[in-house]
């Protein structure tokens, strides 16, 4: 048989798959808690609820077997004031959980890329 696979992996795939995505949000969420600033829009959040909700996101934009089906991205961020500082702040440190739970680098850019133009969508509401 020749039912070898020829078609590119996914960027899940390239990413370690769902092990690694929740290992990067739980050290995701250990810098967040170190950051002062950052944490304290976190302070009515289910930290449980957020992880399992950014985890899926993070799944379905990688074209992982999740979808995304919680609010909008606009929508689940509007009037918190958060600010470009931050933002760029919460970007470098799913960058670096990437980094440390082992995603290589292009993998980690093609995410990052994925996840710019949610800039645009946060940042329209505040
Ligand atoms: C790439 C950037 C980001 C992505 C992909 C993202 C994604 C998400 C997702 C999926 C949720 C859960 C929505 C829900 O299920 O209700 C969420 C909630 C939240 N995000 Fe973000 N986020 C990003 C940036 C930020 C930044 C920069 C901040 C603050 C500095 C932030 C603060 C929050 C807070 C406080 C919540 C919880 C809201 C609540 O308690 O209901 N996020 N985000």
């Amino acid at each position: 048989g020749c039912a070898q696979r020829h078609d590119t992996p996914t960027l899940y795939e390239r990413m370690g798959g769902q092990s690694t995505i929740e290992a990067v949000v739980e050290n995701l969420l250990y810098r967040i808690a170190d950051d002062d600033e950052v944490v304290s829009y976190f302070a009515n959040t289910n930290i449980d609820l957020f992880a399992t909700s950014f985890a899926t996101q993070l799944c379905d934009i990688s074209d992982g077997p999740c979808q995304y089906e919680g609010p909008p991205m606009d929508r689940a961020h509007q009037t918190m004031g958060i600010t470009d500082a931050h933002f760029n702040r919460v970007v470098a440190y799913l960058d670096a959980a990437m980094q440390e739970e082992g995603v290589p680098l292009s993998a980690r850019n093609d995410m990052l890329g994925r996840l710019a133009p949610i800039y645009e969508d946060i940042m329209r509401l505040q």
